[in-house]
This record gives structure tokens, sequence and C-alpha cells, in this order.
């Protein structure tokens, strides 16, 4: 639990500790959209950030480049720092549990979202700018590119996928080099690590806790459920050994604050369904109190489509290689990237893999029990749309030609021979039997229909959701980017609704 930086952050487990204490704001998860989040609310406000995974600090599957993916590999059901997750669909999937989300597990890349989505979600362009530029001063990185990275961006250039765009943190056609979150020395930067950007004394951190549900206060006059506060478990105790924290209380209501879940894709929609907020029959199957009908909690779930090649044909102890440079094709609707990605403690392949970037099939998110600590049951309907098929046709296609290309069989030693492109039929086969996931699945508490723009809950007061669960499409390349700077941003935004300069 070493607090890192000036050493001022507070962190515990002690759930006694904090059962009964009241803050200004309390953020459910801290992950990569909820650290920047309590971190800038923390310059004005007492703020209790809770994670049910422990600290990232001294641990080196977490902070050490050359352990990269290994953490992947070491999955348990309630402690391991990866959660993984098989969909109703069949795709084995991946999430973080641990302090910095799944920013702590991922491959780092760092790309900015499009402007055109940034347009779409109706932000503040220079609010945007200015936040994607606090977190890339903090924790993003442009570091030397690697050989096989190197051999990626090759790769790609001669399969066409131009112009060739040196380094860029912005989403444009072509062949780039982008951010890590890995620095030169290969240390991984979580988005706990920003934290030390807010007030440190006025956050609390309670680790290896997990969010139960939400307490709601009734106002009977106005017919109005305002969250009052949270409940919550030891992550690694019992189910009905309950704690609670509130929120402070406030005449003026213009002068609250709010509980905001920043527990992810799965982790927001399924805290919300547990306290009552999600499709009446859903909820009464559980015998759950509804405290709103919201018919659109955990639908519209999606992930992208994906497909990955194996380079080599048999696994070596080369070092595990996360990805540095990215290809955008067809017109934005195909990214490909190069991994290096452990199978056990010494072994790696190398992999190309490509997502489709706008799927259009969606699928939902519902309980499958009443423990928060357990995956919920969702299903992505990968591929279930024709047009996604058709995507993933061309995408394989690409693949061939991206895998087959000269700097590879030098890379491998090999000899290069042109390979011939898979046929439509093979290509649509392959798609279907070997889709995979790119990790960047999103929805379930959308802007427009579980919350609204300002990411306030839907037919309740004191509520907000401010991570991945609020997107209906993954920004850019890759979306932990968008997800850092939507923390800061949104906390700007509340700042701001309170006349609080930041
Ligand atoms: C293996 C993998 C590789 C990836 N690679 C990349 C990459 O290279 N680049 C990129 O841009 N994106 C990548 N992504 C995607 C990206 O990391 C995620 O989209 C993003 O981090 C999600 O952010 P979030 O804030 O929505 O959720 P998270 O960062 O997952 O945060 C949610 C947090 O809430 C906590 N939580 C959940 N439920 C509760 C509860 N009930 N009580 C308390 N705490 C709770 C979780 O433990 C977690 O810390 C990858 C993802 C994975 C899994």
């Amino acid at each position: 639990l070493e607090p890192q930086g000036n050493g001022q952050l507070y962190m515990t487990s002690d759930v006694k500790e904090i059962s009964g204490k009241s803050y200004d704001y309390i953020v459910v998860g801290g992950g990569t959209a909820g650290c920047p989040l309590a971190a800038i609310l923390s310059k004005r406000f007492s703020v209790l950030l809770v994670e049910r995974g422990s600290s990232p600090y001294g641990n080196p599957l977490v902070m050490d480049k050359k352990y990269y993916g290994l953490s992947l590999l070491q999955t348990d059901e309630y402690t391991s720092v990866a959660q993984s997750f098989t969909s109703e669909d069949g795709v084995s999937n991946l999430r973080g549990r641990v302090l910095g989300g799944s920013s702590a597990i991922n491959g780092g890349f760092y790309s900015r979202a499009s402007e055109d989505f940034i347009r779409k979600a109706g932000w503040d362009r220079k609010l945007v700018r200015d936040a994607y530029k606090w977190v890339e001063s903090k924790v993003v990185f442009q570091s030397e590119i690697t050989p096989w990275q190197a051999v990626t961006k090759l790769n790609l250039l001669e399969a066409g996928i131009l112009p060739d765009n040196g380094f860029s943190l912005e989403h444009i056609k072509g062949t780039k080099v982008s951010g890590s979150v890995f620095d030169e020395y290969g240390r991984r930067h979580t988005s706990a690590d920003l934290l030390q950007a807010g007030n440190p004394k006025r956050i609390t951190v309670l680790l290896n806790a997990t969010v139960k549900s939400i307490i709601f206060n009734k106002n009977a006059n106005r017919n109005e459920s305002r969250a009052g506060g949270i409940r919550f478990i030891q992550s690694n105790g019992s189910l009905n050994q309950t704690y609670e924290a509130y929120l402070k209380q406030s005449k003026n209501s213009s002068s609250r604050g709010d509980v905001i879940l920043a527990a992810g894709a799965l982790g927001s929609p399924q805290v919300l369904l547990l306290s009552g907020i999600g499709p009446q029959q859903h909820l009464q199957n559980f015998n759950i109190p509804l405290v709103a009908d919201l018919k659109e909690v955990g639908q519209g779930m999606q992930d992208n489509p994906s497909i990955g090649i194996l380079l080599d044909t048999k696994s070596e102890n080369r070092l595990p290689d996360p990805p540095q440079v990215v290809g955008i094709a067809d017109d934005f609707k195909i990214i490909v990237q190069g991994l290096i990605l452990p199978i056990s403690l010494n072994e790696t392949r190398i992999v190309i893999s490509a997502k489709v970037a706008f799927p259009a099939s969606r699928g939902k998110l519902e309980l499958n029990n009443t423990d928060p600590r357990q995956n919920p049951a969702v299903n992505f309907n990968y591929l279930s749309n024709r047009k996604d098929l058709d995507e993933c046709v061309k995408l394989s296609q690409l693949l061939d030609q991206v895998s087959s290309s000269k700097a590879i069989a030098l890379f491998l030693g090999m000899e290069h021979k042109n390979k011939s492109m898979s046929t439509e039929d093979e290509a649509r086969k392959l798609c279907k039997s070997n889709v995979r996931t790119f990790y960047h699945y999103h929805g379930g508490c959308a802007v427009g229909s579980v919350v609204d723009k300002d990411h306030r809950v839907y037919g309740v007061k004191g509520l907000r959701v401010v991570d991945g669960s609020t997107f209906s499409e993954s920004p850019g390349t890759n979306p932990m980017a968008t997800l850092l700077m939507l923390g800061r941003y949104q906390a700007i935004k509340i700042l701001k609704e309170r006349n609080c300069p930041v």
C-alpha cells in the first residue's frame, strides 16, 4: 500500500475505518477514468475513491514492460489484477481489477480520438485538447521503437497503409508510431499516477473493497430518489458483511456532491442493476427493489470483432512487446497492430491483429447473480450484423497481405513467399471461427439513453457514470487516451457547474 510521489495520498484496505464516514464525492472504481476524475475533484472537494483491487505499486507484473502480458495469464476468481470473463458468444476477454484499472494491465498504447468522435460527443474542443495534454504531460511517453515494432511499421507500409505519419498522437489515416504509458525505462504509468496531480490530502483511496450497491434517499414530496452513499464489502470477505459510506449532506441541493460510477463497461451497468436501476422485469427476477425503471441499462454493449494471425510457427523466448505502431486503414474502418505476447513465463508468440473499428452489432449485459465480484453475463453478438462480417472479410484479406511481407520474413529468418489471398468464403469462415477481442468493449450506460450529456443517470439525482460504459463507439484506434481525458474533462465540468475555479 506504499503511497507514491510526495506520500500524502492516503490508501487503506481497512473497510471498518471508512465505514460510516462522509465525503463530498464518492468515486466507484479507481480505473482509467476514475483516477483522473478523483484527482481533479479533490482540488476542491473531499473524495472517497473505492477500488475493488489492490495497489499496482510494487507489482512487477503490472509495472514492468518486460513482464507485459503476464498478468493476463494469471487470473483467479477474486484477487488477480486481471479478471477474465467469457462473453455469452464464447470469446474470452479481460478487465482490470487493480488501482489503475485496465490501464494497469493493457498494452499501454496511447492515441487520441478523432475530431469526428469529439464533435459527435458534443464536447468542448478546447477543454478536450487541454485534458489530453494534461494526461500526456504526466503519463505518456515516446520511447524508441523496438525492432519488432520497426518491422510492424514496414509491414504496414508495404501492405499499402499509407502515408507514413511518423510519430503522432492524432487519429490520422495511414501508419504511425503513437505514445505509450511505458516510459523509456520500461516502467508503466497507470492512471493511478494521476492521483498525485490532484490534492492528495483530500483523497482517500479504499482498496480491496467492492461496491455492492448505491444507497438512495427517497424524497416523497418530490417523488425523487437521490444517491446518498454506497454499500460495500471487503473484496475477499463475506457478501453479507456490508459497510456504508455517505455523501456529505447539505440543505442546498446544488451544493451536494455525487456518487460517480467509474467501474468500467462491465462494472458500472452491473452496479446500477444491483442498485435497482434498470429494466424492471430483470430486477424482479433477482428480487432487487426498483429505484428507476431504466430499460437501457446494460443495452447496446459492443466490442470490436478482431482477428489475430500468429506469425511464428513455434514459441520463442523473445521479450514481450506491447504495440507502439498502428495502421489505420480502409478509411478509418480497420485498425492493425503487431505485438509479441507471452504465453508463459519464458515463451512468447508474435501476432499481427486487426479490429473492425465501427461494428454495427450490439448485445447486452445482464446480471447472473447478485454478487458484485462475479462477472455479469455479457453478449456482444460479434459479427451478427452482415456489415460487420463484410468488414471482417476485408480485414482478414488485409492481414494476409501484412503478414506475408518481406520485412516479416527477414525478421523471422524465413524465406519470403508471396502468400495467396484467401477467398471471400475462406475469409468469412476465418472471421466466424476466429473472432477475438481487442479488449475495447464499451456501452451499457450510453450517453443519451442511461446518462445525459453531463453523465448524470436519468431518473435519479446525485448519480453519474464516467467511463467506457458511456461510449457508443470506441474512440480513435484504442480507447485508453480518451478515457483518461474523459476523467479530467468531466471533473472540470463538474467543478465549473459548482462555480469552482480549477
Ligand atoms: C488486456 C487489455 C489490453 C488493452 N490494451 C489497450 C491499449 O494498449 N490501449 C488502449 O487505449 N486501450 C487498451 N485496452 C482498453 C482500455 O484499457 C480500456 O478500454 C480502458 O482502460 C477502460 O477504462 P474504464 O475507466 O472504462 O474502466 P477500467 O479502467 O477497467 O476501470 C474500472 C475500475 O473499476 C473497478 N471496479 C469495477 N467494479 C467495481 C466495484 N463494484 N467496486 C469497486 N471497484 C470496481 C475495477 O477494478 C477497475 O479498476 C486494453 C484493455 C485490456 C483489458
